[in-house]
């Protein structure tokens, strides 16, 4: 694949999830609007957003497994027309009951997405799994965006089907993009798929205690947020006394907490510095302690960072971070694994409202610190995984350490680019006063102040040398640079 192909066909893709943040929230964001244009209460609005749910529940594993045999690009297709369908329908109907119907089709879309986007991204960089964290990044714009565009909107008095239009325009200028656009080849296709699931050539013990393990994090890691982000307002006003705005605001930091993981663990699984195994215990643990201290520390304080933290460790991406891993370890199958773990993930979004709003008839502080047993046991089942991998892994391997100086090469080099820069520039200006190329005093500060600075004493000969190299070759740059000036 050439590299202009990707980054069209990442555009493209990333395009999708921009309209999908927008489709997760335009129900919602237009409850009443649409009781009014159906002649329903508000209730009745929210039971069809529920069928969201159950239509990706239906969907995500039989596309998941379809995708690795027919093909991501098709895959991509139906989630986009779905969501067309979706879009343009739900402004036509006055029947809720067709509503019903199209919100079921929109869960299909939003299944049909990830089981044709996810195991792209990874067919297309199988080195990490980078690509698949922005993903989220492009939801939460378009989910910081609508309301943005709904608000403007409202207050212009315009139609409330313009947000749908709009979302409907994107995907119809995206299908043209899209029909340009090749996809990568896929590792393998065919029937083997089926069965490979549960053998191939690790233990199958293992792979199968691997398998309940995503299972289980399929539903946890999508049930922390999203248990979180319901009652974490109300926790706010109600058992820490805070003002309504700046209980909305604990929210907020939530969301940039989110967008800040993103970018971070983005950066990680780029140069690979961390094994996900790895990363995905440490950002568990975090979590957990996070909640700990939201739960039970009482100050508000202490509470707004940990929502910020929460929302990059929670919310930054690890569910993906969990996917990567887990198409990893079943290389033929990755559109049924990305069916799989979704499913879980979407019966968390069902049952989470249900057994936390039974607990919130005890309190709402039980409500939201049953998140705390949801963490651990997320924290739990990687400790437990996170052995399960290890025991198959070679522990022989330097690679993880390989990508680390990688990563130090490059920042080593940069800014040695930066140094020849400037040395140029002084080259130049030394020749116009007609100075000395070499300066003894200068070089002796340099060198004993980097003397200074050397903490490793024991390899410190090392670094001197190293500096003294970099003096020499500056020399010789500016000695170059002046004759070239000369010349001229
Ligand atoms: O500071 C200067 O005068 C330079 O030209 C730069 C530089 C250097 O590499 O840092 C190079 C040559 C001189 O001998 C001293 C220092």
């Amino acid at each position: 694949m050439t590299k202009a192909n990707r980054i069209r066909l990442s555009f493209v893709l990333y395009l999708n999830y921009f309209v999908h943040g927008i489709g997760l929230l335009i129900l919602t964001q237009n409850m009443k609007a649409l009781g009014g244009a159906w002649g329903t209460p508000l209730a009745t609005v929210s039971y069809v957003v529920s069928g969201v749910g159950i239509g990706r529940l239906l969907a995500y594993y039989l596309l998941g497994s379809l995708s690795d045999r027919y093909g991501r690009k098709t895959f991509v297709y139906v989630g986009m027309l779905s969501y067309l369908i979706f879009f343009i329908g739900i402004i036509l109907t006055k029947d809720f009951r067709v509503a019903y119907l199209l919100a079921i089709l929109a869960g299909v879309a939003n299944s049909a997405l990830d089981s044709g986007t996810y195991p792209t991204f990874l067919e297309m960089d199988s080195k990490n799994g980078a690509a698949n964290i922005l993903i989220k990044a492009a939801m939460s714009i378009g989910e910081f965006v609508l309301p943005l565009f709904i608000g403007l909107n409202e207050n212009l008095g315009g139609w409330y089907g313009l947000s749908f239009i709009f979302a409907s325009v994107i995907l119809l200028i995206n299908f043209v993009l899209l029909s340009r656009t090749q996809f990568p080849q896929k590792a393998k296709t065919g029937k083997q798929t089926n069965h490979r699931l549960f053998g191939g050539n690790k233990r199958s013990g293992s792979r199968i205690g691997l398998l309940i393990i995503f299972s289980i994090y399929g539903y946890t890691s999508m049930a922390l947020m999203i248990l979180f982000t319901q009652w974490i307002t109300l926790y706010g006003t109600d058992v820490l006394h805070m003002s309504n705005i700046e209980a909305h605001f604990l929210l907020s930091l939530y969301s940039i907490g989110s967008i800040t993981g993103v970018l971070l663990i983005f950066a990680i699984l780029k140069w690979s510095l961390i094994r996900e195994v790895k990363l995905i215990v440490s950002l568990n643990s975090l979590s957990l302690l996070m909640l700990l201290v939201i739960g039970f520390s009482g100050s508000t304080w202490l509470v707004s960072i940990a929502s910020f933290i929460f929302g990059a460790t929670a919310a930054g991406g690890v569910m993906q971070v969990g996917l990567n891993i887990f198409s990893s370890l079943f290389p033929q199958a990755k559109g049924r694994a990305t069916g799989i773990y979704f499913s879980f993930g979407s019966i968390a979004s069902f049952t989470v409202p249900i057994f936390t709003g039974m607990l919130s008839t005890i309190s709402t502080a039980a409500a939201l610190r049953s998140d705390i047993i949801i963490a651990l046991v997320s924290f739990a089942i990687w400790v437990i995984g996170y052995r399960l991998m290890a025991a198959s892994a070679d522990t022989a391997d330097y690679q993880t350490e390989r990508n680390q100086i990688n990563f130090i090469d490059y920042w080593i080099l940069k800014l040695l680019q930066w140094r020849f820069k400037l040395i140029k520039t002084i080259g130049i200006k030394k020749m116009s006063q007609h100075g000395p190329i070499f300066d003894p005093n200068r070089e002796s500060q340099i060198m004993s102040q980097i003397d200074q600075q050397i903490s490793d004493r024991e390899n410190a000969d090392y670094y001197q040398a190293i500096f003294q190299t970099i003096l020499t070759s500056s020399k010789d740059c500016q000695s170059q640079v002046q004759e070239k000036g000369r010349a001229k």
